[in-house]
């Protein structure tokens, strides 16, 4: 892989945070609208779906609630996604520190993977509860409840019904979709941004198209292998206690009740935030580090 210079941990956390906050505004609309497709109620015909398809749940949401009922739930992320990107950039570099001793010598794509997955690692820790919380959120609205007043009275509520055993519900299904898909996601930008940066020039240097390009099919790709895990892990987060004895248990009522199909529920409205939410996202961390860089050049 290309040489790059080496980034300081707290440059790759601060711009993570900036990347953070580019992705949530430019993603959250869809996501808002593939949580609710993925955990409609099953119709006993096609006539009682409550939405048929991504747009039809768009036009549901918007008539309905308003242009703000697709930002629902944005309490939770807006306070964990900046962190979450931020860790995660942090936990990516800090992966590829620690398997290049030398700065001179160039990772091969396997520990640029490796780095990755130790992102998705990292971010665990506040992506499951985050995610508990976004969830519980987005579903009662689309369902005429309002059990949770908000983000916090919702993390309180389940603290105190349960412990933090419940805010913790989903960890193993978020392991499974945001190790891999880390990965994937960190090398195929890194790859991207080598083969997109003309001979003799440095990837730094790389225009702003380019690095939307190489950002939007990271977010894709990242998708493409998340989003199985991430509809079971919709569905377990925001299922009534005691519905599933366990992950195992998840796929298989799944894949009983709905057929394979069922694993890509939310597949447009996946794929259509994916591509701008993650070129925003990568862009913001590239524009934030040649801030950092100007302005604090000794971090
Ligand atoms: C699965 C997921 O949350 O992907 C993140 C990007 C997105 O579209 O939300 C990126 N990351 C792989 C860092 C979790």
């Amino acid at each position: 892989m290309g040489e790059e210079a080496r980034v300081s941990p707290l440059k790759n956390f601060v711009a993570g945070g900036v990347a953070g906050a580019c992705l949530l505004l430019a993603g959250h609309p869809l996501d808002t609208i593939k949580v609710r497709l993925q955990t409609q109620p099953k119709a006993p015909c096609a006539q009682y779906v409550l939405y048929t398809g991504t747009y039809d749940c768009f036009r549901k949401t918007v008539t309905k609630e308003g242009v703000l009922g697709l930002y629902k739930g944005m309490g939770a992320p807006l306070a964990g996604v900046a962190p979450m990107m931020a860790i995660s950039f942090f936990g990516f570099g800090l992966g590829k520190q620690l398997q290049q001793p030398d700065p001179n010598k160039p990772l091969t794509p396997t520990q640029i993977f490796l780095s990755g997955c130790l992102a998705g690692v990292f971010t665990t820790v506040i992506v499951a509860p985050g995610e508990r919380i976004k969830c519980l959120l987005q579903v009662q609205a689309s369902g005429g409840g309002s059990r949770y007043a908000g983000p916090v009275d919702c993390a309180i509520r389940l603290y105190k019904t349960q412990g933090i055993r419940s805010l913790y519900k989903g960890t193993v299904l978020t392991l499974i979709r945001d190790v891999p898909s880390n990965g994937l996601y960190f090398l195929t930008y890194e790859l991207l941004k080598n083969f997109l940066t003309p001979e003799g020039q440095s990837v730094s240097q790389l225009s702003t198209p380019k690095i939307l390009l190489a950002g939007g099919i990271a977010g894709i790709l990242n998708w493409t292998i998340a989003l199985p895990p991430d509809v079971l892990k919709s569905n377990f987060q925001t299922a009534a206690d005691g519905k599933y004895r366990g992950v195992a248990d998840v796929l298989r009522t799944l894949l009983r009740e709905e057929g394979p199909k069922a694993l890509y529920k939310g597949f447009n409205a996946v794929f259509l935030r994916a591509f701008p939410a993650n070129a925003a996202c990568f862009l913001g961390f590239e524009m934030a580090l040649k801030g950092l860089n100007a302005f604090a050049p000794s971090w």
